[in-house]
């Protein structure tokens, strides 16, 4: 995937390339020159001419490798940025399932944090690269040319070294994944805590959630100090290989000189391209180091890009005619080490009718709304909408003509507009105050300082919840939806919110098909239809008068509910 995110920028690389080359030429002349005036003086000769020379040559390289430098830089922003796009864009379209297990938290910290790490990798890592590698075949070349036995000699102990530091390499890898795990779990940790953070508050729990927080960033710590000991060693072993060979060509080249192979001049020529290696030699050695980091945060990010992703959805309003849904034989459970929470759900909420689901905590009530979004798969059984299985759907057709209300945190942070128009960004004005009176929305519009351009807040927080409710209503009417889902919020709602609520559903349910799980049964006696689940199953079915005359459960919650006398 590294080589997938390079290859576009290839003709780039290759042009640093040459430019790094260009302006390391200055600084690799630099031992020629030496040797040259060394020789002048030797022969009494005017050294002022090479000296000049050498102070142009090398400001012009310095010149041209600092541009050759801002061109790779440059293409690593380049290289991170469609990473971030391309990451950003599988994690919205991940499925449901995929999100449900990997944690908010983490899946933040592979978009920022993992990418983060990707950019240093690519603008120090492969930078320093590119450069350095340049500069040691550079300098290698000029030595094999002045002397190719002292060049042997010199790799040979600069191999020997950096071959045992390879070792350490995946080392380095692992312990990197490792930290970035660590960062992961911090971040979902937080998450947590910020997601429930009234309820941390309330319980007393900051110095608790503080420590979980704490303990993840500590492991993260821990494990990023190890993979920085390997580096570290990894390091010395560029230095130490250097100061190897400069003492095994000293003897060697010592006795080459004294034999009378080589002269003075050129020893000393040698010995300070040597040290030329140092630099290029420690950065090829931080650039693979950097690699094994980079490796790991792309591991996290690959992982994403391995998930299944649900096909690019449509926005705006829907056209057609109400459509009901019909459950049959459902089977369903939302993982294989989950129990079964459908047992066989059969049901119909027909086309044009008002029906709603009604039954005890965990039933299974809310799930069936997740599975005619398909969100989830059933296991087995037959679910359609408007006379056709939902897997024969076009899924994002199938997400247009199915409106949903989802049970919490409706709102989303950002305007009152926005949030109207959130699933059909071009309704006109006047389609938004229509939806507006119909959800009885207007007085709140018109007390409102800002009306419609009011900041809603963090998760529609400056909105009572019978708001939320109706602002959500509103959103998923005015993508003019051929079936309506409202999953009514459990927060006892005030009996003034109450009434329109229930006046709300009645209007909607005029013009749609509307289902709505309903925890209080006095929002849908008046429904077409009225579905009771317990269990996983569907134990009744039939009009609010019907259930009270033959189904226990249905009495009973009636009763609690002081609906009828029991
Ligand atoms: N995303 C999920 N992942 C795993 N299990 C889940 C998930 N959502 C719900 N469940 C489980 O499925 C069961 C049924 O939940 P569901 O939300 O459908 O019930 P419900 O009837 O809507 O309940 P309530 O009236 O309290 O909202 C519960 O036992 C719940 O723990």
């Amino acid at each position: 995937m590294l080589g997938d995110l390079v290859k576009p920028h290839r003709r780039t690389l290759v042009f640093a390339g040459l430019l790094t080359l260009a302006g390391s030429a200055g600084g690799l002349a630099m031992p020629l020159f030496v040797r040259s005036v060394i020789d002048r003086f030797g022969a009494g000769e005017s050294v002022l001419g090479p000296v000049l020379l050498l102070s142009v040559v090398v400001l012009l390289g310095a010149s041209i490798s600092a541009l050759g430098q801002f061109v790779l830089e440059r293409m690593g922003e380049g290289i991170v940025l469609s990473a971030r796009v391309r990451l950003v864009d599988r994690v919205l379209r991940l499925r449901v399932p995929e999100v449900d297990r990997l944690k908010p938290g983490d899946l933040l910290s592979r978009v920022t944090s993992d990418t983060t790490l990707l950019r240093t990798v690519i603008t120090d890592g492969l930078v320093g690269a590119v450069g350095s590698a340049v500069l040691f075949v550079g300098a290698a070349v000029l030595m094999g040319v002045m002397d190719w036995v002292l060049l042997v000699v010199t790799l040979g102990v600069v191999a020997g070294v950096g071959g045992l530091g390879s070792l350490l390499l995946p080392r380095i890898r692992a312990a990197s994944l490792r930290a970035q795990e660590a960062l992961g779990d911090m971040g979902s940790a937080l998450d947590r805590a910020l997601q429930a953070f009234r309820t941390v508050k309330a319980s007393g729990a900051e110095a608790r959630e503080i420590a979980v927080i704490e303990a993840a960033a500590t492991k993260a710590r821990d494990r990023g100090v190890r993979s920085s000991a390997y580096q570290s060693i990894a390091g010395t072993t560029a230095w130490l290989s250097v100061q190897l060979a400069f003492l095994v060509v000293l003897a060697v080249g010592g006795a080459r000189v004294a034999s009378g192979a080589m002269t003075i001049a050129t020893l000393i020529a040698f010995l300070l391209y040597l040290f030329f290696l140092v630099a290029p030699l420690g950065q090829m050695v931080q650039a693979a180091t950097q690699l094994q980091n980079g490796l790991a945060a792309l591991t996290r990010i690959r992982e994403i890009d391995a998930l299944p992703v649900e096909p690019a959805a449509t926005q705006g309003q829907t056209t057609g005619v109400p459509v009901g849904v019909v459950f049959d034989d459902v089977v369903f459970r939302y993982g294989d080490d989950r129990p079964t929470v459908h047992h066989g759900v059969s049901f119909e909420a027909p086309a044009g009718r008002l029906s709603a689901l009604v039954g005890p905590s965990g039933a299974g009530k809310s799930t069936v709304f997740g599975l005619v979004e398909r969100f989830y798969e059933p296991g087995s059984g037959r679910i359609s909408v408007g006379g056709t299985d939902i897997a024969d759907w076009h899924l994002p057709d199938l997400r247009a003509a199915v409106g949903y209300v989802e049970q919490d945190a409706p709102v989303l942070d950002g305007t009152l507009r926005e949030n109207l128009t959130f699933a059909a960004p071009d309704v006109t004005e006047e389609e938004i105050r229509r939806a507006l009176a119909r959800t009885r929305l207007d007085d709140l519009v018109d007390r409102l300082p800002e009306g419609l351009e009011t900041e809603v807040g963090h998760r529609g927080i400056l909105l009572s919840g019978g708001e939320r409710q109706r602002v959500a209503i509103a959103r998923a009417l005015l993508r003019r939806p051929r079936l309506l889902l409202l999953d009514e919020a459990t927060s006892q709602l005030d009996a003034v919110n109450e009434l329109r609520l229930r006046e709300v559903i009645a209007e909607v349910a005029r013009e749609t098909t509307v289902l709505v799980i309903a925890h209080r049964l006095s929002t849908v006696t008046g429904a077409d239809r009225i579905i009771v689940m317990e269990a996983g199953r569907v134990r009744a079915s039939g009009t609010h008068d019907e259930l009270i005359a033959e189904d226990d459960l249905y009495r009973e919650l009636a009763a609690t509910q002081f609906l009828v006398n029991s």
